[in-house]
C-alpha cells in the first residue's frame, strides 16, 4: 500500500492503432484489424504496469491512425492539457497507431503546455500476434511517463526500447518493429532494465515553452502538401488552392527545389495569400533559405529540417497566430 502511494500516477489515453489491433490468428501480422481492443484490456494485458505506476485508462478514440484528423488532434491536446493541470496526474501515455504517430506527437509537442512527461506509443504487431510488441512498448512508455528524467523533455515517442523526440522521429520501414528512427539528428536515449536513460536533448522549443495555444480553437487552417517529382504538374496545387488551402507545403525534390513549370503556379498562389513553405522529400537535411529559390523575393518560407507532414502541422499552428512570412519563418527556425 505504502509503496503503491509513492508510485507516479500515469494516465493512459487510448486512441486505437495496431497496438489495439487483432488478427485472425497468432501468425497474422498483416491484414489484421486495427483499433478493436479497449484500453482496460490493454492495461490488463500488462500486469507489470502496477510495479512502475498507478495507471488509469481512458478511451479517447478507437481508430486506425491513418484516419487521424485535425479535429482528433484538437480534442486530444485539450484533454492532455486538462489532465496535466491536475496535481494527481504525473504523466501521460497515449497509445496510438504508428502510421501518423510522428504527426500526433509533434502536434502535441507544440500544443501541450506542461513539463510533465507525455509519451506516445504504438506497436507494429497486433495484440494477438506471436511476440506482439505492444505490451513491452506500453510497459516502457508507462515507465518513461513516470520517470523524473522525462520531465521537461517535450513529447516523447517510445517503441523498441528507444526514446525519440516528437520533432525528429519518423516511421522509416513499413512493417518492422525497429521502424522508428530519428536518423541523423539522433534519438534521445534507451529504456533498459526498468530505467530510462537519456543522452541528449533537442535545442528546439516544445511543451515547456511553446507559444501556441489551442485551448479556444475548434478548427485549424487548411494546409495541404504537394509532392515533388520529375514531370510534376500543377494539378494538385491548383486543386488544393481552389479548395481553400491557406498554406501549401511543397515536399520538393532535393534541397526543396521548384520545377520550372511550378514556379508560376506557386507565385500565383502566394499572390492569393496562400503561404508557401519549401520542404524536401529527401528526409534529411536543412532546406536552405534563398538556396534553390529566392525566398526573400518570392515571399516563401523554408521548412528547415522538418519533413513535409510535420511542416504542415507547424504551418497550421503558425497560421492561427499570424500570416506574416517573417514571423512564420522565425517559427520554423524555433520549433
Ligand atoms: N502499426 C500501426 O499502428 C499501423 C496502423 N495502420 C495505424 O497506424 O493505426
Amino acid at each position: 500500500q505504502d509503496s503503491q502511494a509513492k508510485l507516479p500516477n500515469v494516465m493512459i489515453l487510448a486512441t486505437g492503432g495496431t497496438i489495439a489491433g487483432t488478427g485472425a490468428d497468432s501468425t497474422t501480422t498483416v491484414g489484421y484489424t486495427s483499433a478493436t481492443v479497449g484500453v482496460e484490456k490493454l492495461i490488463a494485458a500488462v500486469p507489470e504496469l502496477k510495479k512502475v505506476a498507478n495507471v488509469k485508462g481512458e478511451q479517447v478514440f478507437q481508430i486506425a491512425s491513418e484516419s487521424m484528423t485535425n479535429d482528433h488532434w484538437l480534442k486530444l491536446a485539450k484533454r492532455v492539457n486538462t489532465l496535466l493541470a491536475q496535481p494527481d496526474v504525473d504523466g501521460i501515455v497515449i497509445t496510438h497507431g504508428t502510421d501518423t504517430i510522428e504527426e500526433t506527437a509533434y502536434f502535441l509537442d507544440l500544443t501541450v503546455k506542461s513539463r510533465k512527461p507525455v509519451v506516445v506509443v504504438g506497436a507494429m504487431r497486433p495484440s494477438t500476434a506471436i511476440s506482439a510488441d505492444g505490451p513491452i512498448n506500453l510497459y516502457n512508455a508507462v515507465l518513461l511517463a513516470g520517470s523524473k528524467d522525462a520531465i521537461g523533455k517535450g513529447v516523447l515517442v517510445s517503441l523498441n526500447d528507444q526514446i525519440n523526440s516528437a520533432r525528429e522521429v519518423s516511421k522509416t520501414n513499413t512493417s518492422t518493429t525497429d521502424t522508428f528512427k530519428s536518423t541523423e539528428l539522433g534519438m534521445l536515449g534507451y529504456i533498459q532494465g526498468n530505467k530510462a536513460y537519456f543522452y541528449r536533448q533537442s535545442t528546439r522549443k516544445n511543451t515547456v515553452d511553446t507559444e501556441f495555444d489551442v485551448s479556444k480553437l475548434d478548427v485549424l487552417p487548411q494546409v495541404d502538401i504537394i509532392y515533388g517529382y520529375a514531370n510534376m504538374t500543377r494539378a494538385a496545387l491548383d486543386a488544393q488552392v481552389a479548395s481553400g488551402a491557406k498554406g501549401i507545403i511543397q515536399a520538393g525534390v532535393g534541397d526543396g527545389s521548384i520545377a520550372a513549370q511550378m514556379k508560376t503556379p506557386l507565385v500565383e498562389a502566394r499572390k492569393k495569400g496562400v503561404i508557401i513553405v519549401r520542404a524536401s522529400r529527401v528526409g534529411q537535411g536543412i532546406v536552405a533559405r534563398n538556396g534553390e529559390a529566392n525566398d526573400d523575393e518570392l515571399d516563401f518560407v523554408v521548412a528547415d529540417t522538418l519533413n513535409a507532414q510535420k511542416a504542415r502541422i507547424l504551418l497550421m499552428l503558425a497560421l492561427t497566430k499570424t500570416s506574416n512570412t517573417k514571423e512564420i519563418q522565425r517559427m520554423f527556425y524555433t520549433y
